[in-house]
């Protein structure tokens, strides 16, 4: 049977989960009763937040209007900016994408980095232009949008509505069409490419694969490229969508691999497997390996749960490449972890789930960039947690990093844009036009835009802007450490490196928030944001503390126990600083929007 191995790639929100519903519906690999409100969507909070994450292939069949039958795999990937990593991993198992456009919205920045980096791992594109039954959709606007702006040919591109179904068994049809076959040789030395992988508490790590060449089957012995280290092979398969068991797996084919490997660390993303007896000489050219660029501490809010804090990370990064950790100490917070992330979002997540999966009361410090110290002896260091800047009169020089920034953003919208960007640091660097759309080009540094910068840019746009960025080089920058002072006490947890010129706008709004989120003590506390030992801003918490138990008129004890309960599971997230309780939301004041 031929096989089309094909990715959806799109801008967030322009329909992809959606049309890969519909695709699934008309290859029946699902049935109704199965279905949930987003197929691909596995996780719980990948459902909330209403994006994927995790890259899930399928295997569907189709009998085409020739009358012929095509065995589909279709490699769901993420759509936001922070996961462009899994997208260049699922990416590598396909021959062709379909590159999904919002009809009413155009051309969008994912739409452009995800054509880029179909075209650049040579894979076909077949437009495909959604939402057509929405009454401001533009088709021959998006099409001419993908040409100019892409240079794809839009003469191939298929016009749907992924809610509705209206056309979209043509996409069907033009995936015969357009997309090539994968070619392997059967007969060749077993050549896959592992695109991602999961931890399975009974079965071990299991393997995502893509066969290149070769045949894989249950007993081989395989062998990790990369470490050289061997596995039998316990049970090979594919997804329909739950993993359903196969004799072997061939070139071509989407499936995944079992093999009682306990450590996912084993079969790293973007590594080849191979047999042992018969291995080829060279592997798969590798994946970008992902590099978490943000960081932060992640501290429980009761000490004791440190172990099962570790035991928490070690799970999750089991399934998790791109997140990393390792043990810290802090004065203020105590045992903790440093843990990097792909961006604020995947920050955002990864403590979701440590809150939910795993029951664990967390403190997360504010997030930070690494930065770069260049010390007066000429020793050079990477700094990813604050508080380990070394003293002032020995650094020579602090650089930050940088990023390439490109926002596009409708023609009316570009002065706030701008304004925006010129608070933030930015340098522009060019301006094109794209019909009524602009894209502006600026250069960045990466740490002025993880904070509610997007956020900002949507508001400012009423929507309508995008951006993407890919980093640059380290830049030196006039750079100091913003020390935080609760109770005369520096807290280490709380610091935070920033431009110099905007140092004392950020210490005033970091006490004052601080000040309006920590809840009155016994007695006044005060707030200090400093630099090196000089004061620059300061607030006050008052003294007084509300006895939740006064209403309760003595007599009724359960009630009252109950509502003591309450208080404490209010103060889940709450760490005792000193004698001062300070919640979470104290320790990203630094996240508090400018307004
Ligand atoms: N009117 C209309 N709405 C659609 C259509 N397709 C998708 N939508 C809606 O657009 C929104 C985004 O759709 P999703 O399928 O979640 O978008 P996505 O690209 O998968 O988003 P991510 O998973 O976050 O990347 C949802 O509210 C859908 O109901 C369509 O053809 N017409």
């Amino acid at each position: 049977m031929e096989i089309r191995n094909f990715s959806i790639i799109a801008h967030v929100d322009h329909g992809k989960s959606t049309l890969a519903d519909r695709i699934l519906e008309l290859t029946q690999a699902v049935s109704e009763r199965q279905r949930r409100d987003q197929m691909l969507d596995t996780l719980e909070l990948e459902r909330e937040r209403g994006i994927t994450i995790k890259a899930t292939p399928m295997r569907l069949f189709y009998t085409a209007k020739s009358g012929q039958r095509y065995l589909f795999n279709l490699i769901d990937t993420p759509g936001h900016v922070d996961f462009n990593y899994e997208v260049s991993r699922a990416l590598r198992a396909c021959e062709g994408v379909l590159l999904v456009v919002d009809a009413s919205q155009g051309v969008e920045a994912q739409t452009i980095q995800n054509a880029y980096l179909a075209i650049d791992n040579g894979l076909e594109v077949l437009p495909v232009i959604n939402k057509i039954d929405l009454p401001n959709a533009d088709v021959p606007g998006a099409i001419a949008e993908l040409e100019e702006v892409i240079g794809i040919p839009g003469d191939t591109a298929v016009a749907v509505s992924a809610k509705t179904g209206e056309n979209v068994e043509a996409i069907l049809e033009g995936i015969i069409a357009h997309l090539p076959p994968p070619k392997g040789d059967p007969d060749a030395p077993l050549s896959c490419l592992i695109f991602d992988a999961m931890f399975d508490s009974y079965q071990g790590v299991i393997s995502f694969v893509r066969v290149m060449d070769g045949t894989v089957k249950k007993g081989d012995v395989i062998r990790i490229f990369s470490t050289g280290k061997t596995f039998e092979v316990d049970k090979v398969g594919y997804f329909s969508p739950a993993p359903t068991v196969s004799d072997q797996l061939g070139p071509g084919e989407v499936g995944w691999i079992t093999a009682a490997i306990k450590d996912i660390a084993d079969t790293q993303i973007g590594d080849t497997i191979t047999s042992d007896k018969n291995p080829v000489s060279a592997p798969i050219p590798g994946f970008k390996p992902a590099q978490p660029v943000v960081f932060s501490g992640l501290y429980p809010t009761d000490s004791e749960d440190y172990p099962k804090l570790r035991e928490a990370l070690e799970k999750l990064s089991l399934n998790d490449a791109a997140f990393s950790f390792e043990p810290e100490t802090s004065e203020a917070l105590g045992f903790g972890f440093r843990c990097g992330f792909l961006g604020l979002l995947h920050a955002d997540i990864v403590q979701a789930r440590l809150e939910r999966e795993f029951g664990l009361g967390l403190i997360a410090t504010a997030p930070a960039v690494i930065y770069e110290v260049e010390r007066t002896d000429g020793s050079r260091e990477h700094i990813q947690n604050p508080a380990d800047l070394p003293e002032p009169d020995k650094i020579a020089r602090i650089l930050e990093p940088f990023v390439r920034l490109n926002v596009y953003v409708p023609e009316e919208y570009v002065g706030n844009v701008m304004g925006l960007l010129q608070e933030r640091r930015g340098e522009m660097k060019n301006m094109v036009y794209h019909g009524r759309r602009v894209e502006l080009r600026y250069e960045i540094p990466f740490g002025e835009i993880l904070y509610d910068f997007h956020d900002r840019l949507k508001s400012l746009t009423r929507g309508y802007a995008s951006m993407d960025y890919e980093p640059l080089e380290y830049r030196e920058g006039k750079l100091v450490k913003l020390d935080i002072l609760v109770n005369d006490e520096k807290v280490d947890a709380l610091a935070v490196i920033v431009h110099r010129d905007k140092a004392y706008s950020l210490g005033r709004k970091i006490v004052d928030k601080m000040a309006e989120v920590i809840p009155r003590q016994m007695f006044a506390v005060p707030i200090q944001a400093a630099i090196g030992g000089k004061i620059i801003a300061r607030a006050t918490v008052r003294a007084f503390r509300k006895d939740v138990t006064a209403k309760c008129y003595g007599g009724d004890i359960t009630r009252k126990r109950k509502l003591l309960e309450k208080q404490k599971k209010g103060k889940e997230r709450m760490k005792q600083l000193g004698t001062v309780e300070v919640p979470q939301e104290a320790f990203l004041a630094v996240l508090s929007g400018d307004e």
